[in-house]
């Protein structure tokens, strides 16, 4: 099987859910062209050097996971305002929206704007209410994310404003979602927020295994989050043992499966060695799902699948 898929149409006409997309992952390079010329009108001194370091990323090479937590860093410097987190999100609701994504559940990190992670997360809400406005055919709701590299304060501020909207918002924000660099933490030490999120009646899902881990993995799944992205690792045919498998198979937690970006990331070698064939002879249930994306590189996942079956 080739890994390049030559003709997307069939997949852009399907109606799709889309369950682990990250905001700033979406962004297609029309959005940051324009995220780039708000930042050159507001005059922003360091728009020639954002310039260069999106110059030297969109060279189309696979990356290694830790350089696609690089990459963030700099996408990060272009929705750095109300703003532009604003354009952002309804770019990337309306661009899922013309691939024919029905139910889009959204994810992102705050990051507090002017010393506040509401403004930040106000933005994003706003920006879902006015796509509902306006009667963009998808419907959006929103998981708020903790990195697990920026430490435990941080991350309960954003457990606190999660279980606050949850209450205030539940129509748009329905839970939380753990991601970020797994080597930059012990993921134990979040499991206290993680019980409150799911004391509050508000749904897990928790990046999982997407490098090596088993301790990690295996901690993870006897929390039993309501999903696990990624869950790489908990193959077989990587780690050579069937205790993960088991045990998420006795567990039965969905997982949401991210080809296009476990290829990106080289954290699977190509599409025909992606665990999700294993995961589907195991009768776990799994979820097609892009993480990061630009929008042309959405639809490639669904027929590799069909090409693999
Ligand atoms: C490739 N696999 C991955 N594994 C873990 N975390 C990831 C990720 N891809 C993205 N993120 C998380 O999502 C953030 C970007 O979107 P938001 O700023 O939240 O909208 C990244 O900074 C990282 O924390």
């Amino acid at each position: 099987m080739d890994d390049k898929m030559d003709d997307p149409q069939i997949i852009f006409s399907m109606p799709k859910a889309e369950l682990h997309a990250h905001l700033n992952g979406s962004l297609s390079q029309t959005t940051i062209k324009k995220l780039m010329d708000l930042k050159t009108s507001h005059q922003c001194e360091d728009v020639f050097q954002l310039q260069t370091m999106f110059a030297t990323l969109s060279e189309d090479h696979n990356k290694t996971l830790d350089e696609c937590f690089q990459v963030f860093k700099v996408i990060h410097q272009l929705t750095d305002s109300e703003q532009s987190i604003y354009i952002a999100t309804v770019d990337v609701i309306k661009e899922f929206s013309e691939e024919n994504v029905l139910y889009l559940e959204l994810r992102t990190t705050p990051r507090a704007i002017d010393g506040s992670f509401e403004t930040y997360v106000n933005a994003v809400i706003r920006a879902i209410d006015d796509c509902r406005k306006e009667n963009v055919p998808i419907l959006v709701k929103l998981l708020l994310s903790i990195d697990r590299s920026k430490g435990f304060d941080t991350a309960k501020k954003i457990v606190d404003l999660t279980i606050s909207l949850g209450h205030t918002r539940n129509d748009v924000v329905v839970g939380l979602d753990v991601s970020g660099n797994m080597a930059d933490s012990d993921i134990t030490d979040y499991f206290p927020l993680l019980f409150k999120i799911k004391d509050a009646g508000l749904k897990l899902t928790v990046h999982t295994a997407e490098v090596r881990n088993d301790a990690e993995a295996e901690a993870i799944l006897r929390l039993k989050p309501d999903r696990i992205g990624h869950g790489t690792f908990i193959s077989p045919s990587l780690t050579g043992s069937s205790h993960l498998i088991h045990l998420l198979k006795e567990t039965n937690i969905p997982v949401e499966l991210c080809l296009t970006s476990n290829k990106v990331c080289q954290t699977v070698p190509s599409f025909k060695d992606h665990h999700w064939k294993i995961f589907f002879d195991h009768g776990i249930p799994f979820s097609i799902c892009v993480s990061n994306s630009n929008a042309s590189a959405r639809t490639v996942t669904a027929p590799i699948l069909f090409d693999l079956k």
